[in-house]
């Protein structure tokens, strides 16, 4: 039975330091830091474009850093057997179409080394194929193609699997059948690296998130801190901002305010906000619309990316 690590005994599964990868002058990955903690579903969340692929190629071998380190559980990533604790599913799976999802698994476990074939029944098992294992390739969905390319990486039963757009072109019947097998993973002890720029999906599974946008590291931050981040707010909309501000800041002197556009003033840490119209209605402020707003994780991430490293 996997037993479940304390946070203490947990080390991180991954780690780069100012890892770096240029193509001609081009920065594709700037100085990026990266720690994922052991047991974690790690989100990389970031626009085409930003660095994701590359990061990830560079943590399985694909492609050679221009400078920078990779840790894998505190080893260099050049040791053959650390490297052997990982499984990697980048783009789209290799598959060989007129050959059965056991066959396909079998030939990538022997192309490893893995003469006991318990490995890839465990595999199509825990990826819900084992019951479509005889059948080829080329009559399964996209969705089934993916899951089998996770079985495929799940082959040697590696402790670390990174999984670059996994989600990217599948319905929402194979969107959900992948959620659940990253959760059955995560379930049986994996850290999972998922990347994706659909940033619902990965708030859905993901324990912790990175956010890279051109290349560099924004922010890594765990579910519960970005879940205390995304703070209801009072918004409303004045005539005069400059002079509700003030007002605002003088009467409650506990709550933070910000300008979310011209005439849009949202105030932070207010429990209601009856006395705050009432306070700007006496002194001759004119309020088009007020209420009370939460942030959801797609608001977080988008103003994230939108901006920059300052604090949102
Ligand atoms: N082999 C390459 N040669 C030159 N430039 C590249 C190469 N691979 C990636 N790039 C560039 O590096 C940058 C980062 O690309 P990368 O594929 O890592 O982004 P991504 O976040 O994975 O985006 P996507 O979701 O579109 O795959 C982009 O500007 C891309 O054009």
């Amino acid at each position: 039975m996997y037993k479940k690590m304390t946070e203490k005994e947990k080390g991180l599964a991954v780690e780069t330091v100012c890892l770096t990868k240029m193509y001609k002058d081009k920065a594709a990955v700037k100085q990026l830091n990266m720690s994922v903690r052991e047991g974690e579903i790690y989100g990389f969340i970031g626009k085409n474009g930003a660095g994701k692929s590359t990061t990830m190629k560079m943590l399985c071998g694909l492609a050679g850093p221009t400078s920078g380190e990779i840790r894998l559980f505190g080893k260099p990533v050049s040791d053959p057997v650390i490297r052997r604790r990982m499984g990697v599913l980048i783009e789209t799976p290799g598959l060989y179409p007129h050959m059965t999802a056991r066959q396909n698994a079998v030939l990538k476990a022997r192309c490893m080394g893995l003469a006991d074939e318990r490995s890839v029944d465990e595999a199509l098992t825990l990826s819900g194929l084992s019951d479509v294992g005889t059948k080829k390739v080329k009559c399964f969905s996209m969705g089934m193609k993916q899951r089998l390319g996770v079985a495929l990486a799940l082959l040697g039963n590696p402790d670390l699997l990174i999984l670059d757009e996994p989600i990217n072109g599948l319905d929402p019947e194979g969107i959900r059948e992948l959620r659940r097998l990253v959760l059955r993973l995560h379930e049986t002890g994996k850290t999972i690296l998922i990347s994706s720029h659909i940033l619902g999906e990965l708030s859905k599974i993901s324990t912790t998130y990175g956010i890279i946008k051109d290349g560099e590291m924004i922010e890594q931050i765990a579910r519960q801190a970005l879940e205390e981040k995304c703070l209801d707010y009072f918004q409303i909309q004045v005539d005069d901002v400059s002079r509700a501000l003030v007002l605002i800041q003088e009467a409650f002197p506990k709550v933070r305010t910000e300008v979310s556009d011209s005439r849009m003033v949202r105030v932070y840490g207010l429990e209601e906000g009856a006395g705050l119209i009432q306070l700007l209605v006496e002194k001759q402020i004119q309020v088009y619309a007020s209420g009370f707003h939460r942030m959801d994780l797609e608001d977080y991430f988008l103003s994230r990316m939108e901006g920059g490293k300052a604090d949102v």
